[in-house]
């Protein structure tokens, strides 16, 4: 059996079910795996079998694998999308997992853990590739450093940048990055997803590109509360540029490269999400200017929305490492802490007189 662990360089064509090696194209190409049934891990899956891939979208309920496969939907998370015939949904990870060697893990942080421990031997030497953009609590861990953990013979990856799931499976233009310190895993990567009206760049810094995607889901939650109160267009730049400062200073102190957040997974992403009514967290955010309880807020989205568990993580980070956070320990004292909406916009807006662009220095944590 083919695979990618193959020696010699090997490159995924793409929009064609061919594998190059050596010069030489072969038919018996195998499938790729997508981890998670979600809008997400949806989309991703239809990228890749456009481009003329077998792929196996794993999902734990029989159900959903069911209605996929007679409906060729995804009812619960992408409602009116065509799952393409290439898409299997499949039930049974410990097949899926031996059938592919690039795996994309699209799986909710709080999940990831414990739906790969059991199969940690079976990863040994694939290509993990996590879509996901969370922290898991109590480790402060990125998800990839949980596969790493996981399965330290792996290579291991991360896809991150402003990628809206409804958007890419509508196939609006999009890009986005893959980050590795394996320069051969991104161009595998890049081969599998690039498409007709999907771009994918590479960059090395991994930790970057993974944290710009897990911190800016708290700020699309302070986004949407602000456009739920009426905020104006002022409001909203203030914020995302100051978020933008914000997330650059912790990730800075953290040991990332600031440049990373120029670029797609950093400013891009936190432009869509803090945007876009289409976000789950700028919806929870929506939800709480409303007047919602946060319980209320989460349970009416009914999908996955990190950046509340990120926040009560990330509090506790930027305290233990001294890193001024005012955007989040604001939203953790309104959503944690019983202190009212108006007593926090007191507080930030009559805060000591600070200087614009300082948070590229690693010596200026003002
Ligand atoms: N949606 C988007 O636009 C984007 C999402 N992401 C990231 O992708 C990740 C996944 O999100 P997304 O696809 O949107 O999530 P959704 O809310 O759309 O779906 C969640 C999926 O996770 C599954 N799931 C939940 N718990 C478990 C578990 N214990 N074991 C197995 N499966 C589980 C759900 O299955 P079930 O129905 O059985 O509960 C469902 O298939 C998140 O980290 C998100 O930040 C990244 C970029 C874009
Ligand atoms: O990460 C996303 C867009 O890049 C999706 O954001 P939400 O999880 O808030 O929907």
């Amino acid at each position: 059996m083919l695979g990618l662990a193959a020696t010699g360089p090997l490159r995924i064509m793409p929009a064609s079910p061919l594998v190059w090696i050596n010069g030489l194209h072969m038919t018996d190409q195998r499938p790729i795996a997508v981890l998670g049934g979600g809008s997400f891990g949806t989309a991703v899956a239809n990228l890749l079998a456009e481009n003329g891939h077998q792929v196996r979208l794993w999902m734990r309920d029989p159900e959903q694998a069911e209605a996929i496969r007679v409906n060729r939907e995804n009812p619960r998370y992408l409602k009116g999308i065509k799952i393409l015939p290439a898409v299997e949904a499949v039930t049974d990870l410990q097949a899926t997992l031996e059938a592919c060697d690039l795996c994309f893990v699209a799986l909710p942080s709080s999940a990831l853990r414990s739906v790969l421990v059991p199969h940690a031997e079976r990863l040994s030497g694939k290509l993990l590739v996590s879509l996901t953009k969370g922290i898991e609590a109590h480790t402060f861990k990125l998800m990839s450093e949980i596969l790493e953990e996981i399965a330290p013979q792996a290579r291991i990856g991360v896809l991150s940048g402003p990628n809206l799931a409804r958007e890419i499976a509508e196939h609006a233009l999009t890009a986005t990055v893959v980050a590795s310190e394996d320069e051969a895993l991104c161009q595998q990567v890049q081969e599998a997803l690039h498409g007709r009206t999907f771009r994918v760049y590479a960059s090395a810094d991994r930790f970057g590109v993974e944290l710009g995607g897990a911190l800016k889901n708290v700020y699309a939650i302070i986004a949407g509360m602000a456009v739920a109160l009426g905020m104006g267009e002022n409001t909203k730049s203030m914020l995302i540029t100051r978020a933008l400062a914000e997330m650059t200073r912790f990730a800075v102190n953290q040991g990332a490269n600031p440049m990373t957040f120029l670029g797609l997974a950093g400013v891009g992403d936190l432009i869509v999400t803090c945007s876009s009514p289409k976000s789950r967290n700028y919806q929870v955010g929506f939800a709480l200017g409303q007047g919602l309880s946060l319980e209320d807020a989460v349970t009416r989205l009914g999908e996955v929305a990190e950046g509340v568990n990120t926040l009560k993580v990330l509090k506790a980070k930027a305290h233990e490492a001294g890193v001024y956070m005012p955007l989040v320990a604001g939203l953790h004292a309104i959503l944690f802490e019983g202190r009212t909406l108006e007593q926090v916009i007191a507080l930030l807006m009559r805060g000591e007189p600070k200087t614009d662009v300082d948070f590229i220095s690693t010596s200026g944590f003002n």
